[in-house]
């Protein structure tokens, strides 16, 4: 590890290896321009070691308060309740934290200070959404409104607390079902596996409580698909994203490739995108 940091690579730690984490893992060590994977925290070491072993370098594992001292960057893609626990060890470090569980930092914002205070910093992919960039730009001047309807199937939302609170059956629906209609921040509290891409737009764009959601049961569909309106003083824009779920049937799969994009930005020469 010391031999890496003296070459200059930006050494990277994933604390979590499920859909995203293994990804991530692999594009690492097939190759990003000047970056490697040193580490890796996982909850079960004995499910996860025949996928290590398959490395062509494998990572050291580690406890997840420990990546920090072994990385540069410490992505998190473990579930929310994680969050903390990963990042706050790693910005007190100065480190910089990638973060897929954005529904979490709603309630742990005080780790942006933290970050800010100890020269770390938290960078939030677009993950399975689209068009941050654009809700960025639109920031800089005045957004009027910013407007989210999510639709997933069955599968994408079991489990999620708003609808086990609510003891709604979803598993007989014939046609869709408006589940939640209220702020990203109430929503990422409902379906904290399931609207991340909420919280992302929200933060790029009027923060968690303007940002309006719908969410939608819907067995006549097949991927998680999002479509957001914006209304700025700058631009009005329609985005549109279908996502083929991944082996988690809450995850679409490009989430990783986000992931992998923005690493990629680190060291690349040519980046395109803001
Ligand atoms: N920002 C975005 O656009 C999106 C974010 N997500 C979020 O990303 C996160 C990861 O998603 P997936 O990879 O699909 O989940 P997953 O369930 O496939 O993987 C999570 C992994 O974390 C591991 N884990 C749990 N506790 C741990 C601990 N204490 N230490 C180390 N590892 C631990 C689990 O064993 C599992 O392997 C979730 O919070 C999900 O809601 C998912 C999709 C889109
Ligand atoms: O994959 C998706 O479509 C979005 C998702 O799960 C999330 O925002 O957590």
């Amino acid at each position: 590890m010391t031999d890496q940091k003296a070459s200059g690579e930006l050494r990277v730690a994933i604390a979590g290896l499920g859909s995203i984490g293994t990804k991530i893992a692999t594009a690492l060590d097939q190759g990003i321009e000047g970056l490697s994977l040193t580490a890796v925290a996982v909850r079960d070491p004995a499910k996860h070691q025949a996928f290590i072993d398959s490395l062509r370098r494998p990572p050291t594992i580690l406890p997840l308060d420990q990546l920090g001292e072994a990385a540069d960057i410490v992505v998190e893609c473990a579930p929310s309740s994680q969050l903390r626990a990963i990042v706050e060890p790693a910005v007190k470090r100065g480190r910089a934290a990638v973060v897929v569980s954005v529904g979490g930092l709603l309630d742990n914002f005080d780790l942006v200070d933290l970050a800010r205070a100890n020269g770390g910093r938290i960078l939030v992919p677009t993950g399975a959404l689209i068009g941050l960039d654009a809700v960025n730009a639109a920031a800089i001047g005045t957004i009027h409104s910013v407007k989210m309807v999510t639709r997933k199937p069955i599968d994408g939302l079991k489990g999620a607390p708003f609808i086990v609170q609510n003891n709604i059956d979803i598993d007989n629906l014939r046609e869709p079902l408006k589940l939640f209609e209220g702020s990203a921040r109430e929503a990422a509290k409902g379906f904290p596996a399931n609207v991340n891409v909420a919280v992302a737009l929200s933060l790029a764009g009027i923060g968690p409580d303007r940002t309006q959601i719908q969410v939608w049961a819907d067995p006549t569909v097949t991927r998680n698909v999002h479509r957001i309106e914006v209304e700025a003083d700058s631009a009005r824009f329609s985005m549109g994203i279908e996502n083929i779920p991944s082996e988690n049937p809450k995850t679409g799969l490009i989430t990783a490739l986000s992931v992998i994009a923005l690493l990629r930005k680190q060291r690349a020469t040519l980046c395109v995108g803001t």
